[in-house]
Formats: C-alpha cells, structure tokens, sequence
C-alpha cells in the first residue's frame, strides 16, 4: 500500500485528492500538511501536521497542489528528507523552477501544470500543429474561475512552450500578454498568452493557429476539478518506486 501525504490539502485540489484518495485501490492518505488547522474532519489514523518535516515522514509520497511560496518550502524541507514528489502547484518563479530540478536530482519528482490527459495529449498536437503549419499565427486563451492567483496558467504556458519549441522558438523571446492601444500590427513569431478569469470555470484553454482564408483551434475544456485530482493519484502511483529524476504527465501516460 503507497501511504500519500498531501500538501495543500484544505485547497480546492487538495480537498478532492483526499475524498479521491479513499475510492483507489492501494494506495491510501496518511499525512496532510496544514499551515493551522485542517478545516473538515479527516479519518483520525491520518496525520495533522503544521512541520513539513514530520509529514514528510509520515508518507511513502507527497502531492502538492499548493501556492508557490509553499511548494518552495516543500522543496527545501524535502532537500533534507527526500521522498517521491508529484507537484501540480503552478505559477513558479525560476529560481523554483530551478529549486525544482536540484531537488530532482536526489528523489524522483513529477512536475505537471496539468494533470488531465487531454491537455497531455493537446501538448503533443500543438508542438505538432505548430511545426507543419508554417506561417500560420498561434494565439492562446485560457478562462479559469475568479479565484485562480496566478496568470496566465501554468497550461497556458506549457502549450506556449509547446506550440514555440515546435517553430523551434524560445517561448520567453516571444511571448506577449497583452495588447492596449497603437502598438502596430502583428509580428511574425509572437505568441500571444491571454488570460480570462470570471465565476466557477474550471479550466478551458484554447490554442489557434490563423491564417489567411483558414484557421484551426485546438480547444480543451476541463468540466470536473477530478480530473486533476484523480490524475495526480494516477501519477503517484506510476512514481512512487522510480529513480530520482525530473518527470513529465507525457512519462506516465506513455505518450
Ligand atoms: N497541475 C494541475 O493539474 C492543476 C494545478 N492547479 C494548481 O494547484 C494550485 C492549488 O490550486 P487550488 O487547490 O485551486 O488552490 P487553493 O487556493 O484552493 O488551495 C491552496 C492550498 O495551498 C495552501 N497554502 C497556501 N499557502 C501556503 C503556505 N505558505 N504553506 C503551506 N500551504 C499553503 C492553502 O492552505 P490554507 O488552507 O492553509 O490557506 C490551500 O490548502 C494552484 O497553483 C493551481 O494553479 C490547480 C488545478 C489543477
Ligand atoms: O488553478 C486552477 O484551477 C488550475 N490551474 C492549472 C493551471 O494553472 O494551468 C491547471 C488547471 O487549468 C486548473
């Protein structure tokens, strides 16, 4: 049996991962890390804990849907007592980032902006897309509920980063997002990352590639916040004996 810790688990994800956690065969929740207090009751033979240290120890693997700053903390605490990471916290600067794949090197961690199948697969299509069909402008949105801090998603991103390495472009070169006022007309290789926001949306993120006389939009809605969770148990399980090393959803799904 594969004893789970989750960080972040008063959160939106981490509520889901835990009631989730309980329809999976072997594997089961046994620690939880809370800043204060966990604010529902929870089955008393898991552990409560507000020391990363001792919820570190108190599991066989930890999933954290968190903030940045709190992912950062699980990184560093985890430097000093490794254990199998998967991370679905997006919105992390580059020293985290960087954080992240030192971390790597010493415990096997899963880092996923999304943990959904579709959007694993939408990744493979875009880098595809965008490499056969030259010339066309790529420009992508995503809606996500009023609630989300950070901007623009961490699959927005991913897709950019996608959609660029498939015109074999650096996405940071070529990002923009926004436009406001005279600013001239469209250059070539921009991509464009819009980000909406606005009531209960869980997450919709569309990918289009335009041109003269045609255009194709590649589009993915998530319609259940399970699927992030029931994804991240997923790839728990896939990680939980595996070599320390830096892996991709792609890894697990065997795209
Ligand atoms: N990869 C994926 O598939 C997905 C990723 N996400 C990402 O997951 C993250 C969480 O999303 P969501 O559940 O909606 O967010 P919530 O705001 O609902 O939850 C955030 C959680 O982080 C905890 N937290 C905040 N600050 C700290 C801290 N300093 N130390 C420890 N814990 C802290 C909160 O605890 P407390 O209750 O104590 O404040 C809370 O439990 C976001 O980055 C989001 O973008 C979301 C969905 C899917
Ligand atoms: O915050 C969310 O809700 C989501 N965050 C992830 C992201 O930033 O890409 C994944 C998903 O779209 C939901």
């Amino acid at each position: 049996m594969t004893r789970v810790g989750v960080f972040g688990a008063n959160g939106r994800v981490g509520k889901l991962i835990i009631d989730d956690l309980k329809a999976t065969d072997n594997i089961s929740l046994s620690s939880v890390f809370v800043r204060n207090s966990l604010n529902f009751s929870i089955d008393p033979s898991v552990m409560v804990s507000t020391d990363i240290g001792t919820f570190l120890n108190g599991c066989d693997i930890v999933i954290d849907f968190s903030l940045p700053e709190a992912c950062e903390s699980l990184l560093e605490a985890a430097l000093k007592t490794p254990k199998p990471l998967v991370i679905g916290t997006t919105g992390l600067s580059v020293h985290q980032l960087n954080l992240l794949k030192q971390a790597s090197e010493s415990m096997p961690i899963l880092y996923a902006t999304n943990m959904s199948l579709g959007v694993a697969l939408l990744n493979k299509l875009v880098y595809q897309a965008a490499a056969a069909l030259e010339g066309f402008d790529i420009e992508i949105v995503e809606m996500h509920h009023k609630h989300k801090k950070d901007a623009p998603s961490g699959t927005a991103l991913t897709l950019g980063e996608s959609a660029a390495s498939g015109r074999g472009l650096d996405l940071d070169a070529v990002r923009i997002s926004g436009r406001d006022g005279n600013i001239g007309e469209r250059t070539k290789d921009e991509i464009a990352v819009m980000a909406l926001r606005g009531g209960d949306i869980v997450g919709r993120h569309t990918v289009g590639f335009y041109n003269e006389g045609e255009f194709i939009e590649l589009n993915h809605t998530a319609t259940s916040r399970n699927t992030f969770s029931k994804g991240a148990i997923r790839a728990a399980s896939w990680l939980v004996n595996k070599e320390p090393g830096l892996y991709s959803i792609s890894d697990c799904l065997e795209l």
